[in-house]
This record gives structure tokens, C-alpha cells and sequence, in this order.
């Protein structure tokens, strides 16, 4: 397929008598850049400015190469180099210090921002050494025709937008999506959120450098503009017009806005930024996902013609699921140690103590609910057991080791799985895609391909067979009912393999039959699989029948930790209950 498009790009310009100019190959290498935009931003989220820093650097190392060293094949190759490993350094070093655990959005987005300003400003600094503000002009390269440049333009073009397409379909793609959708989700299922990001963006960062160098090699030409935030917010431009996580739309949109701008940029000078500038507020107003998404629109609208309900919704997918070898969930009939110990645990928030002296120790084979009233902290208890930066004094260990400030998806890989209060999925992806990314932490994920298989516990296995979602692999999770959305959380937290599984409300509203066919397989985990459960409920039937033990919390404190029948005829639980006591016990 490359190589067919490799021959178009040679063969258009030919057949299609266009007349080359500097404006269009400029355009192309702008196009690649385009690409690198849309897989950070448009596939996985992260709103960047700083993307033009990456395209200037790649551009400057040619220029300074070539100006102050010397020029030939072997320096064309060194500056290459050059260009490539500084790019991914400096894409590193953003990563490290905005995708760390626990870092907002917004953070990376402002070091993005920060990264084309510095860069400008050291440019500056330069002196004669950069050019400063004037650049640098009039260095060796190679005088190649305009032909041969746009050749060598659109091939670079068309490898990596042929190598994002792979990519983008492939396992990884899936991952990145399912980052911009739930990446809180993403994390408690282990997946290493911020080193992917920072891969990602060390990836793009590198790819960016590579297109600036041509630029530059082309041009004989480099100005601090090329490093700048303007180019860095132009580009975001040209991938929402054109199409978030579309290919084809950012490089239409770079192209499209590149040439168009040099034609009339001239003629119309105010009149065309203007113009640019109403053109984006209607496309993200009438079209939030580009212009590209009246051909992918149209194009999904003819595959659902003649279909009904949720058959309109469905996808090809050629997965198979199979059981999970190795092993697995297991393993916890023979574990020696205790799954979970919670010791002296506090949470606060300001002067507001939500738990205080937590003490419980949750043994194998053992279901134990966490029942009290609202606003007793069972929800804080959870995010306290699968987030080490939740708690603010006290300790705990899964399955002999102690959590310290771990980040959710190092606990995850403890052996803690986690489901929430509010069912959370990718809605986008389809039940394939989410049971494929809950394997990613132990069967890891494919770069430019999609698996064929994907193996699963038992009792994963039974729990889509019994919701039918074993029939549905191919629908996007958002077209679920939320019996069966529930039924693929828990399929997905248990593909995990836990020692330990949290469970937040996982019957809140479910049928009756629902709820008892969630009761039976959780039975089967703690007595078939030796796992714990701890299980926060309000359905105090439901409690009775599948516990092993109780848990009760009122104020964020324990009230009492003993077996159903103690509970039940507390008198203590009875009047927390009906609201006499009000008063935790100290
Ligand atoms: N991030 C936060 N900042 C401040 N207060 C918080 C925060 N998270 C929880 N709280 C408070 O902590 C208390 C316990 O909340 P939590 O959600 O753990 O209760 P819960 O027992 O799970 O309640 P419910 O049964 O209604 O879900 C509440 O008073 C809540 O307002």
C-alpha cells in the first residue's frame, strides 16, 4: 500500500500538471506534522502547543550543522541524528515533568506552551551562533529540483502517515483512545498511562524533527518562527479542521490552510487570518470532529443502512476468546500471605477527617462488606486501598507488600482490582477493545496489528457468556444496557487477575436476576478462586446472603468487624441505621 502511494505521489504532479512551488512542499512537511499533532492530541488527548518546538529544533540542527560543521553525506546523516535524538530528548524530559502520576491535564498543556517560548528565546540568545531573531540562511544543502524536493516531501508524507495508520488500528491505537476517553479507568486496569504518553510524545517529538529537517534542507532557510507557539497553535488549527483522529483531516487541514494562506495570505492580507479564523469557530461549532467527519459520517450512516437497533452499531471484530493459561487467578489458593491488610489507616481532606484508624485484615477466600451509612467513607476506604497518594497516615499491604504512594496502576499490578461506583468504560471502544486493554499489563499489546485472541480467567469467561457479551465483541460499549456494562467492568477488573477485589455498589441498578446471577459468580471468586472481595453495598439482603464477614463504618470510623449474624443483631448498627445514633463511638 505504500509503495502504491509512494508511486501516486511521484507520478501526480506529472499527470496532474501542477505547477510546483516552494508552497507545496512546504505544505507537505507541515502535513507530517499535522500527523504528529493528531496522534498526541486528536488520538490520546493531550491538548499540545508546544509540537512546532520539535519541527524548529530538527530544522535548526540542519541549519546549524551544515552552517558551522561542514556539509556532505556524512554530515546530511550526523545532523539527522542530531535532529532525532535532541527532539526525543527534549520530548522526554516534557514527558517526565507533565505525565507524571497524579499530574492535571492542564499542566501538560501549559508545559507545552512553555516548551516553543523557551526554545524561541534561547534561539534569541544565540547570537550569531543561532542568527537570532534573523535565522539562519544561504548554508550547503543539496539544490535538488523542485521535483525531486517534492518527492522527497510527499514520501516522508505518505511512510508515516502509512506507519500512524498501521498504528492507529493496531492494539496500541486502541490505547491511545481509551487514554483520551477514561484514563483513570485505563490506569486502574495497570495500564502505564504516563509512560505511554511520554513514549508517545517522545515518538511524535522525533517524527516533528525529522520534518523540520527537511524543511530546512529544502528551504536553505531557518527563522525562530519555526520553533514558535504560533506554528505550534496553527497546526492544532489545521488537525480541528481538518479531523481529530481522522488521518487524512489534519493532513487536508495543514495543507489545505498552508497553501491557501501563501495564495491569499498576499491579496488579503487582515481579510484571510480573519476568514481562517471564522472558518474554525463554525467547523468546531457545526462539526466539533472537522470536516472529515462528513466523509466518515456518511461512509458509517451507508455501512448502517438496512440495520436495525444495536446490529447498526456493530463492528467487525474477528477476536476469539479464549482461557487464560499460566497462572492466573489461581494462584490465590495457594498464596501464604495475606491478600490485604489495612493498618491505622487515615484519610483527610483540609480539617475534614473522612477516615481515622482504619484496621482490618481481609483473608483468602473471604467475601467482606463494607456497609454504613451515606457519607461514612466506604468510597474513601476504597480509593484509599488503590491509590497510594489517597490516604494521609497509616499503611497498607497487599499480599505482604506495603502500597507506600504507589500509583493505581503499580497497585493494580499488587494484585488490587478495582470496580467503581459509576460503571466506567471507553465508549467509544467496543467490548473486544476494553476485554483486549484489560490483558494489556500481562499479555502486553500489539504496535501495528490487532490481536486475534484474548485470554481470559475462567470466570471473566463465564461472566460474558452469561450477560451475552460474548455475542456483542463487536459493539462500542456505549450501546450497552447497563446490566451488561456492569457485567463488562467486572469481566475486565477480573482479566486484571486480582488477589483483592473492590467492589463499589456493583448491583445498583441491576434486575433481580441480575443481581443474583453477580451474587453467584462472586461466590465462586472467593470460594473457587480464594479471593478476597471487599464489597460496598446498600442492598442489605444482597449483604446477608453472600458475606462472609461485615464491615460497618459510620463518620469514618469503624463501628464493627464481625460476622453477618453479629451485625445483624447489633443493636448499635440497628440505631446508626435508623438514624438515632449520630455519634461515632470514639
Ligand atoms: N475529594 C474530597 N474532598 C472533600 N471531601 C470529600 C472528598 N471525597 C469524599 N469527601 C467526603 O468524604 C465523606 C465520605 O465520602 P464517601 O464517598 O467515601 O462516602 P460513602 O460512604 O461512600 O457514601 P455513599 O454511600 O453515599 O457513596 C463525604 O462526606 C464526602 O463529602
Amino acid at each position: 500500500m505504500a509503495a502504491l502511494a509512494l508511486a501516486v505521489v511521484v507520478a501526480a504532479p506529472h499527470f496532474l500538471g501542477i505547477y510546483l512551488t516552494n508552497v507545496m512542499i512546504r505544505a507537505l512537511f507541515l502535513g507530517v506534522l499535522a500527523l504528529t499533532v493528531d496522534l498526541v492530541w486528536g488520538y490520546t488527548g493531550i491538548l499540545t502547543f508546544g509540537q512546532s518546538a520539535f519541527y524548529g529544533i530538527g530544522a535548526y540542527a540542519c541549519a546549524l550543522v551544515f552552517t558551522h560543521w561542514g556539509f556532505g553525506p556524512g554530515w546530511f546523516a550526523a545532523a539527522l541524528v542530531i535532529a532525532i535524538v535532541s527532539a526525543a530528548l527534549v520530548a522526554w524530559l516534557v514527558g517526565l515533568l507533565s505525565f507524571y502520576h497524579g499530574a492535571s491535564p492542564l499542566y501538560s498543556s501549559i508545559m507545552t506552551l512553555a516548551l516553543p517560548i523557551v526554545l524561541v528565546q534561547i534561539i534569541f540568545a544565540g547570537g550569531t551562533f543561532t542568527g537570532s531573531s534573523s535565522g539562519l540562511s544561504g548554508f550547503p544543502t543539496y539544490y535538488w529540483s523542485l521535483a525531486t524536493w517534492f518527492v522527497i516531501a510527499g514520501a516522508l508524507l505518505v511512510v508515516v502517515a502509512a506507519f500512524a495508520w498501521l498504528f492507529v488500528r493496531g492494539d496500541f491505537g486502541r490505547i491511545l483512545i481509551a487514554i483520551r476517553e477514561n484514563e483513570d479507568r485505563c490506569a486502574y486496569l495497570g495500564i502505564p498511562v504516563s509512560r505511554i504518553k511520554t513514549g508517545l510524545f517522545v515518538v511524535c517529538g522525533a517524527i516533528g524533527a525529522v520534518a523540520g529537517f527537511g524543511y530546512a534542507a529544502f528551504t536553505d532557510v531557518v527563522a525562530p518562527e519555526l520553533a514558535g507557539f504560533l506554528l505550534g497553535t496553527e497546526s492544532l488549527i489545521w488537525v480541528a479542521l481538518g479531523g481529530r483522529a481522522t488521518l487524512i483531516g489534519p493532513i487536508l487541514g495543514a495543507i489545505g490552510i498552508d497553501v491557501t494562506s501563501s495564495y491569499l495570505s498576499g491579496s488579503l492580507p487582515f481579510l484571510w487570518k480573519f476568514i481562517v479564523g471564522v472558518a474554525f469557530v463554525v467547523v468546531i461549532i457545526l462539526l466539533p470532529n472537522g470536516i472529515a467527519s462528513l466523509v466518515t459520517g456518511a461512509w458509517r450512516r451507508y455501512k448502517r443502512h438496512g440495520k436495525d437497533g444495536a446490529a447498526a452499531h456493530m463492528h467487525r471484530e474477528t477476536v476469539t476468546l479464549v482461557p487464560a493459561k499460566g497462572r492466573g487467578l489461581e494462584e490465590n489458593l495457594a498464596a501464604d500471605t495475606s491478600p490485604i491488610r489495612i493498618e491505622a489507616l487515615t484519610c483527610r481532606y483540609g480539617s475534614l477527617t473522612v477516615l481515622d484508624g482504619i484496621e482490618v485484615e481481609g483473608r483468602r477466600g473471604e467475601l467482606l462488606s463494607i456497609v454504613g451509612p451515606n457519607g461514612a467513607g466506604k468510597t474513601t476506604l476504597m480509593r484509599c486501598i488503590s491509590n497510594g497518594s489517597e490516604r494521609s497516615g497509616g499503611e497498607v499491604t497487599i499480599g505482604g507488600e506495603t502500597i507506600g504512594r504507589k500509583s493505581p496502576q503499580k497497585i493494580v499490578a499488587l494484585g488490587v482490582g478495582r470496580s467503581f461506583q459509576n460503571t466506567s468504560l471507553f465508549d467509544s471502544l467496543t467490548v473486544g477493545d476494553c476485554l483486549r486493554l484489560a490483558r494489556y499489563r500481562i499479555d502486553g499489546a500489539r504496535y501495528f496489528e490487532r490481536s486475534d485472541k484474548v485470554a481470559l480467567p475462567e470466570p471473566a469467561l463465564d461472566i460474558l457468556k452469561a450477560t451475552g457479551l460474548d455475542r456483542q465483541l463487536g459493539l462500542e460499549t456505549r450501546y450497552l444496557s447497563h446490566g451488561m456494562k456492569r457485567g463488562l467492568e467486572l469481566a475486565m477488573v477480573l482479566a486484571t487477575e486480582p488477589r483483592v477485589l473492590l467492589l463499589d455498589e456493583p448491583t445498583a441498578g441491576l434486575t433481580k436476576a441480575e443481581r443474583t446471577a453477580i451474587g453467584s459468580v462472586l461466590t465462586r471468586l472467593v470460594e473457587d478462586y480464594g479471593l478476597c472481595v471487599f464489597l460496598i453495598e446498600h442492598d442489605l439482603d444482597f449483604v446477608r446472603e453472600i458475606s462472609s464477614r461485615i464491615v460497618v463504618l459510620h463518620q469514618g470510623k469503624m463501628l464493627l468487624d464481625g460476622s453477618v449474624e453479629e451485625v445483624v443483631s447489633s443493636d448499635l448498627v440497628k440505631a446508626v441505621y435508623s438514624g438515632q445514633e449520630t455519634e461515632a463511638p470514639a
